[in-house]
């Protein structure tokens, strides 16, 4: 039996990955129309614009099941487009994705090869699509919710993603995990950050943290380019894992991040909380930076409500 191949709009941000997306996309470009593959493509002209790029391609495409939309970029880029084909109406349109950027912390995630001509190959072998979780968050004062693959992070982890993106003029400068650059900035940022008042409900139970620090929901493995803060986060299980960390000494905190790194045992301090639901609400008592999928989230006095959603990937 044939199978039949779908249609593929790619959306390109060849500044991901500091503009390493760019020869990537040319390499991948070959490999398509040496394949013959039906493929549109749309370039990201400024921030932002994947947004735009997904919300009217779903408003115009939604009901023509040829289409997959695949993300050529990094966790930023996925995040345009995920949350523009949900806009438009197109959550039923399976999303691909091919890891171009720094972190690429969802391909991780979902163990899709980081190497893009591989994760090419995977994709263009796939015969269906198949659900995942997908979070969603909405703010008390935001008029529409906003859709997540990865994490929302209030506290600490924001605050390093807002000095990562801070004075660059073109995002072309990003840390990566084993850089000098990223652990100085970590160290600057862990003495910087203030802790917070927090409040979380579960489904099940209320919890006040006077003095959180580092704020996690997640519904993948990993945050930061490579840190599994959740080792055992499911795609399938419908929850979301929430972490929270207390503030702790700069020691303490140092040994916190080795365990993240290799043990998992982080888990077990007893300055690190661990919830997981299909819904939550938190609180913070104060204005905190937030970080979306590695983007900034203004800061503000959080008053979050997070849940769970399905949609279809194309992967496989
Ligand atoms: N034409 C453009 N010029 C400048 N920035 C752009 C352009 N198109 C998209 N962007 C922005 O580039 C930023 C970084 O993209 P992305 O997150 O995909 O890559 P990355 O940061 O290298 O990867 P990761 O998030 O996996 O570490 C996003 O904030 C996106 O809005």
């Amino acid at each position: 039996m044939t199978e039949i191949r779908p249609s593929f709009l790619m959306v390109v941000n060849v500044f991901a990955g500091a503009g390493k997306a760019k020869h990537i996309w040319q390499k991948i470009e070959v490999q398509l129309k040496e394949e013959k593959v039906d493929y549109r493509v749309m370039m990201t002209n400024y921030p932002g614009h994947g947004v735009q790029l997904a919300t009217d391609f779903a408003l115009r495409h939604k009901y023509d099941a040829k289409w997959v939309v695949v993300a050529v970029g990094g966790d930023g880029t996925l995040h345009e487009v995920l949350n523009g084909l949900h806009r438009g109406g197109g959550d039923q349109i399976p999303l691909g994705y091919i890891p171009a950027g720094s972190g690429n912390d969802f391909a991780r995630g979902i163990n899709l090869p980081t190497q893009p001509l591989v994760a090419l190959q995977k994709l263009l072998e796939v015969q269906h699509a198949t659900s995942l979780d997908v979070g969603a968050y909405q703010n008390r004062l935001d008029s529409h919710a906003t859709l997540f693959t990865n994490n929302v992070g209030i506290g600490f982890d924001a605050s390093v993603v807002h000095a990562a993106n801070a004075g660059q003029k073109d995002h072309l400068r990003k840390y990566h995990l084993e850089s000098g650059a990223y652990v100085s900035s970590l160290i600057k940022t862990f003495f910087k950050q203030k802790s917070f008042g927090l409040s979380v409900k579960t489904e099940q139970d209320q919890h006040r943290f006077n003095r959180a620090f580092l704020v996690t929901t997640t519904n993948i493995k990993y945050f930061g380019g490579g840190v599994p803060i959740m080792p055992i986060a499911d795609l399938h299980d419908g929850k979301l894992d929430l972490i929270v960390v207390e503030q702790i000494g700069v020691l303490r905190f140092v040994k916190l991040f080795g365990e993240m790194l290799t043990t998992g045992n982080h888990l077990k301090s007893s300055a690190v909380h661990h919830f997981r639901s299909q819904r939550l609400h938190i609180q913070t008592d104060l204005p905190e930076n937030g970080q979306v999928n590695g983007e900034n989230i203004q800061k503000q006095k959080f008053d979050l409500n997070f849940w769970v959603t399905q949609r279809p990937f194309w992967i496989s």
